[in-house]
């Protein structure tokens, strides 16, 4: 879907329709191939702009097709035929030029951007490169090192930005369509040789060797895997050192080995999740479409620990008006002095003034009298998070959310200390929460629609892939995470060591391996939790072995080793050694390995070789279990939820898709088949049990990912 219109007599003005992106499905390709013919075989016609409808020029190549075979024209020989034109062809560029619709304005003799667009090649985030071309033509234009540095982030940039890197001609503040009209006005008639940029030499930056050795090495540190940003150097490559026609081969070549992986298959399924949970729907079937979010324009944070100070900030950068609470004066002057600062930095990189004035500060509870939201930001401790929530519910004004912050606490059991439990919500941010990308909003059985669709638009104004989940203890994420966790224990017992765990799970992409993570987070923390759940008990003295806790194994391995005073990086030590308290630089161990083989030794155990795929075997597949039971308990409304929580809060390798993803990739049978084995050798650790969902996913012929819905649903249906 392509419209031709001739404007100013003779300008031929194609304009791309194709809701809400203008993605080049194959009825655009068709309609652009036809309406370029149209317009250069017009003899009245001098010049020709193409543009997008309702403000965007176009988001690429429709992704919702990659998976079908391919109809329609393909793109190359369409952007050859615009660039090969006799009259110039000039790109209108409202909204965002991404990947194919940046290459398709590449094809174009010039460019014009309204200064609020965006453009970029994100294709490597999806898994691919740009391969209409666009890993020729853009080192062409602005050279080797900028497009490295755009195709192997995928980053979008500014009209600005491209303006001064040679991406645009011309930015304009006023109507795009209007000024590249004009644009085309002028330079009609003009000689085009020099604007082809597929005609043009690369430059060639001093030490290409060098350069692309530099840049090979950077993406290898950072992708952890992924392939694709490794081959989009290599099309970069391509590009400076062979004529573009050879380029363009390499391009397709690697552009191949890219389409078909399950890399790409699993970046895309993660955008298309994260879409798809921003349209939450509550087991009751609320959702946007039934419940309108309550404006907020002020909130409030109690708590000002490392948390509400984050928390502080995410709100005050959206532009709320917020009250920052603080009963102990000693910690409130420390998180005021945090918060300015971070709230300065931000500023500094937006080059805005920082919004200082809009945070208040105070000691005392009465200052929310006046506010919208409250999110509770205290002490992990239910004692404490009650009375707060009493004092809440006193001050307040009438409708005011009141949220938590808890990460694993019964929000419900919070909800019951208000007048109005339908008020209360989970908003359960991750550390750095002015950084961190994931929101899970927590609803209890009497949360309303409201109060969830107000605090998923509030995640969604801060930037926040945000998961709507039910209620239950650590949520989705962190219930999860204690079963993986859990598991990395039980390795250490039987012969594995912190290196051995960390090595595997850092080879498969997690950022940190659970050790690594673990002293980094402060070993105190879990601590903390299970004493207060009662399971770091001693009672040894009742006969009753340590290593057994509620009738199913236990390892009191993180216990021992918290009180030895090892709570990770802010004491020097934990799971590894540091040169000095908040040391960054994990060191092995003597004294923790030394630990290990007599622990082992005082409970009889016998160290055995671990290897790599035991280990991700048994973490990966016992949290994935869980993942089911979480579906099978609607605690998640389906696989995307789980992914995406993983993939934007816990470090889950995207380029994997996320746990529920990659179970189906692994394929459903094999993990089934695994876990009976692992709960087979290890009877006493019942989450090893394979969960009626996935025996009953794999009865069903394990349908893809996007068809578990209807098996759950059949389930539910049954219970
Ligand atoms: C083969 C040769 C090489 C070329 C490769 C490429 O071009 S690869 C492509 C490279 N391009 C990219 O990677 C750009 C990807 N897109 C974006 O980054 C953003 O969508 C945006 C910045 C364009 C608009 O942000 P925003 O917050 O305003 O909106 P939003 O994000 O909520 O999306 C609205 C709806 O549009 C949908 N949809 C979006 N794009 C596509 C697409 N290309 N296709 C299909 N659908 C697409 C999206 O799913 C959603 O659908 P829903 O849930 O309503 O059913």
């Amino acid at each position: 879907m392509a419209q031709y219109t001739r404007v100013s007599g003779i300008v031929g003005l194609i304009t791309l329709q194709n809701p809400p992106v203008n993605a080049l499905s194959a009825a655009v390709r068709q309609g652009i191939v036809d309406t370029v013919k149209t317009a250069l075989s017009d003899p009245q016609v001098k010049s020709v702009v193409i543009c997008g409808q309702n403000g965007i020029f176009c988001g690429g190549a429709d992704i919702k097709e990659f998976g079908e075979k391919m109809f329609g024209p393909p793109l190359i020989p369409m952007m050859h035929a615009i660039e090969a034109a006799d009259k110039p062809v000039v790109a209108a560029i409202e909204g965002s030029a991404l990947g194919g619709g940046l290459e398709l304005a590449l094809g174009c003799h010039y460019r014009i951007a309204h200064s609020k667009a965006r453009l970029g090649l994100p294709e490597v985030t999806l898994g691919l490169l740009p391969a209409a071309g666009g890993s020729q033509r853009l080192p062409r234009l602005i050279g080797v090192p900028a497009a490295l540095d755009l195709i192997t982030t995928g980053r979008h940039v500014t009209a600005a930005e491209a303006l001064q890197l040679g991406i645009v001609d011309q930015v304009t503040d006023h109507n795009t369509v209007d000024a590249a009209v004009k644009f085309a006005l002028t330079v009609a008639g003009q000689s085009l040789d020099a604007r082809r940029i597929s005609t043009r030499p690369c430059p060639q930056p001093s030490d290409l060797d060098a350069l692309f050795e530099e840049a090979m090495q950077k993406v290898r540190r950072s992708a952890r895997g992924a392939i694709a940003p490794v081959a989009c150097v290599q099309a970069v490559r391509a590009a400076a050192t062979l004529p573009y026609a050879l380029g363009l081969e390499r391009e397709k070549e690697l552009m191949a080995t890219l389409f078909t992986s399950g890399q790409a298959r699993a970046l895309q399924y993660i955008f298309f999740a994260q879409r798809a949970v921003g349209r939450w729907r509550m087991p009751s079937g609320a959702s946007w479409d039934t419940s309108k979010p309550r404006p907020i324009n002020k909130a409030a944070v109690i708590g000002l620990g490392t948390m509400g100070q984050g928390i502080t900030v995410a709100l005050t950068q959206i532009g709320l008006s917020v009250v920052a609470i603080e009963t102990q004066e000693k910690q409130l002057m420390k998180a005021k002095q945090a918060i300015s600062g971070m709230l300065e930095r931000g500023a500094k990189r937006r080059g805005v003034a920082p919004p200082l004035d809009r945070v208040s500060y105070s000691q005392n509870i009465q200052a929310v009298a006046d506010v919208d939201l409250v999110i509770e930001a205290v002490f992990e401790d239910m004692g404490l998070k009650m009375e707060v929530f009493q004092q809440l519910s006193a001050v307040c004004k009438p409708g005011t959310l009141l949220c938590t912050n808890t990460s694993a606490l019964d929000m419900d059991q919070l909800a019951s200390e208000t007048p109005n439990p339908e008020l209360v919500v989970g908003m359960h941010f991750f550390s750095p929460a002015h950084v961190m990308k994931l929101l899970e909003v927590v609803y209890g059985p009497r949360s309303s629609p409201q109060a969830v669709a107000t605090a998923m638009q509030l995640g969604k104004k801060m930037g926040k892939a945000s998961v709507a989940v039910g209620n239950c203890t650590g949520f989705v994420g962190n219930r999860m995470l204690k079963l993986y966790t859990e598991q990395a224990f039980f390795l250490l017992e039987e012969g594995a060591t912190p290196e051995l765990v960390d090595e595997a799970l850092e080879e498969f992409g997690f950022p940190m391996g659970v050790f690594r993570m673990s002293d980094l987070a402060g070993l105190d923390v879990g601590w903390r939790i299970r004493k207060s759940a009662g399971l770091e008990e001693p009672i040894e003295a009742s006969g009753q072995s340590v290593r057994i806790r509620n009738g199913c194994r236990y390892s009191p391995i993180a216990d021992l080793i918290c009180e030895q005073g090892r709570f990770g990086q802010k004491t020097g030590s934990g799971w590894y050694q540091y040169d000095a308290p908040g040391g960054r630089v994990a060191r092995s161990d003597p004294w923790l390995h030394s630990f290990l083989a007599k622990y082992r030794a005082r409970h009889g155990l016998v160290a055995r070789g671990i290897d790599h795929q035991e280990v991700l075997e048994r973490c990966l597949y016992a949290m994935i279990n869980e993942g089911f039971r979480i579906l099978e308990d609607g605690i998640a409304a389906g696989p995307e939820d789980i992914d995406v929580i993983y993939v934007f809060g816990y470090g889950w390798p995207r380029h994997r898709g996320g746990p529920m993803f990659y179970a189906s990739m692994v394929g459903l049978a094999k993990v089934l088949e695994r876990l009976e084995h692992y709960h087979h050798a290890h009877p006493d650790v019942p989450s090893l049990q394979p969960c009626s969902l996935l025996k009953r996913l794999v009865a069903s012929g394990s349908p893809p990912v996007h068809r578990w819905r209807e098996v759950i649903k059949k389930l539910h249906s049954q219970l």
